[in-house]
């Protein structure tokens, strides 16, 4: 049948062609030959036109094997081998993982169309499976997708948790687990200390007071609820989130979850539900007490007690159940607490490494805080310790590629397509590093920040820690505070030094929150004359 067909094709073609050669000899010869030449011609050159245009269309990007892609060729820092692809392939490149594409921005140009111009066709997240896991199928904030749900939890951190208002009234709860943090180093002077796993428990406690802590009017509470594991296990699910999973880009494959990390992730899961259930329950108890006349009235509402007071408001437009709850809360001391230790001990390891920019940190700290005890009124005053802060932003961003966006619809950047679905990355640890934006971008220099004024807020481009656009880190300042607070409190307290037998180095692992390689170790020593400051907490 299909032979038959094909045989009638080509004996009508053949016929037509026979007539047309008769006729046009018949004719012109000139008009035969001209269009024997630019029929071919017209039809290579469509051709041609037709192969560059569709390369055109997506970003320009390497070459991958069937099925895998480019997943084989990837390696581990992620961030340093996307920053050399940019050398080779321009500043926007993409390459396919699996069956999804993914798109790598590195320059400010393009970061200004997804960040700003097309920001809200870039809102969407593409969570990996692991980030699901954890926050009860994407329940939260950071991996929800661009939607009411999203706009509704955001706004309820915002204004209960990170408003002005609730920051400054917490401010005892920061005294209070700073010079814990002081006082507990001042125990162990001429030891060697885990600089992340204090500047951690510190930032851990204040969080956690702020969401749970209202036991009493004003009072911080006793932090030990968290429990001592919480930070094995937080570290475990960042490391979870940001490793390669095969099942996120073969998604045939997901339900063998052959690199056995969704299940992974579902224990760490289970331990941090026991800990939001218990303090759930003990928080639903005391509410009850409350009703009964048992507890006083006037202490302050903690955000947990506000959460529960909304479940119970089923029919309203901001109701929110328990699961949501516990995604939240995961999703805010996971999000506070990693990138903020991680940040302090980077800090503290760039004034290691350069004795002019300590002796300058010492200087400033000595003029505005004298022989007393830091307090949170001295911060702005620290002018210096603020641009270390932010240059150690620039050169090492706790978020190099910050979290990847995937827009909802088809779209251009740079006059490429981005097609619907695919992942984009925002490669700012390209940008601050990009001599373009930044003369001498691999050295250290504070001073680059004391002239004019930067801050985190994402309006410059060439400056993007906190990211930008409206998925933008909403614990700026929250975030800003904590980390001046416990640097100035550690670097005007106490001496540092690394120990004789440590070697120094400086080099970071990619993931989520990407780390220092090797974790920083130091040794206080006192710095203080009064030594009854250490212990007035
Ligand atoms: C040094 C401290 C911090 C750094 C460097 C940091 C950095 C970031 C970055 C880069 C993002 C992604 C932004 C983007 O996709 O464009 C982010 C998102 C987020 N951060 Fe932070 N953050 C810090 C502290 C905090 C604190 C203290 C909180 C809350 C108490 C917080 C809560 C969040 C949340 C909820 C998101 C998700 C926002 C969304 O998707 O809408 N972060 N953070």
């Amino acid at each position: 049948m299909i032979l038959e067909l094909g045989y009638k094709i080509y004996l009508t073609i053949g016929t037509f062609w026979l007539w047309w050669w008769e006729v046009e000899n018949q004719r012109d010869e000139l008009a035969r030959t001209v269009l024997t030449i630019s029929v071919p011609t017209l039809l290579i050159l469509w051709y041609k036109w037709k192969v560059s245009y569709s390369r055109k269309r997506i970003p320009p990007g390497p070459f991958g094997l069937p099925v895998v892609g480019y997943l084989p060729f990837l390696g581990s820092n992620l961030h340093e081998r996307f920053t050399e692809m940019a050398h080779r392939y321009g500043p926007i490149f993409s390459l396919r993982l699996g069956r999804k594409l993914h798109v790598v921005v590195n320059s400010i140009d393009f970061v200004k169309v997804v960040g700003h111009d097309l920001d809200q066709t870039f809102a969407n997240r593409s969570p990996p499976l692991t980030a699901l896991t954890i926050t009860y199928g994407g329940n939260d904030i950071v991996w929800s997708n661009n939607n009411k749900h999203w706009r509704n939890m955001r706004q309820l951190l915002v204004s209960h948790v990170l408003s002005s208002a609730n920051v400054n009234s917490c401010q005892s709860f920061r005294t209070h687990e700073v010079r814990k943090t002081v006082n507990e180093v001042y125990t162990k002077l001429g030891e060697k200390i885990d600089v992340n796993e204090i500047a951690f428990m510190t930032e851990v406690n204040v969080v956690t007071s702020m969401l749970w802590g209202c036991s009493k009017s004003g009072e911080a509470k006793d932090s030990s609820d968290i429990g001592d594991g919480f930070r094995e296990v937080e570290f475990k699910i960042i490391e979870l989130i940001g490793a390669p999973n095969l099942s996120d880009f073969l998604p045939i494959l997901s339900w063998f979850d052959l690199q056995g990390r969704q299940r992974e992730m579902q224990k760490q899961l289970e331990y941090v539900d026991r800990i939001f259930e218990k303090i759930i329950q003990e928080r639903i108890k005391a509410n009850s007490s409350k009703i009964e006349g048992i507890v006083d009235e006037d202490r302050r509402k903690d955000f947990v007690e506000m959460l529960l007071e909304l479940k119970e408001q089923k029919d309203a437009p901001k109701a929110i159940n328990i699961i949501q709850i516990k995604a939240l809360l995961i999703n805010i001391v996971v999000a506070a607490t990693d990138s903020t230790s991680t940040m302090v001990e980077w800090v503290m390891a760039e004034i290691l490494h350069n004795p002019d920019v300590m002796r300058k940190v010492q200087e400033e700290l000595t003029k505005v805080i004298g022989m007393n005890i830091v307090q949170e009124f001295h911060l702005p005053k620290l002018t210096y310790l603020d641009a270390v802060i932010k240059e150690t932003f620039r050169v090492h961003p706790p978020l190099p590629l910050l979290i990847q966006r995937c827009p909802d619809e088809s779209c251009m950047v740079g006059g490429y397509i981005i097609p619907k679905g695919s992942i984009v990355y925002l490669n700012i640890w390209a940008i601050h590093r990009d001599p373009k934006n930044w003369p001498n971008p691999l050295e250290f220099k504070p001073e680059r920040f004391l002239n004019s004024k930067w801050d985190y807020n994402g309006n410059n481009l060439k400056f993007l820690p906190f990211g930008v656009g409206r998925r933008i880190c909403p614990g700026i300042s929250l975030g800003e505070k904590m980390l001046m607070y416990i640097l100035a409190s550690l670097l005007h307290s106490f001496e540092w030094s690394l120990p004789k037998d440590e070697e120094f180095e400086l080099s970071d692992e990619f993931g989520l929150v990407t780390k220092k390689r090797k974790p920083l170790i130091a040794v206080p020593s006192q710095r203080l004359s009064d030594a009854s400051l250490y212990s007035s907490y």
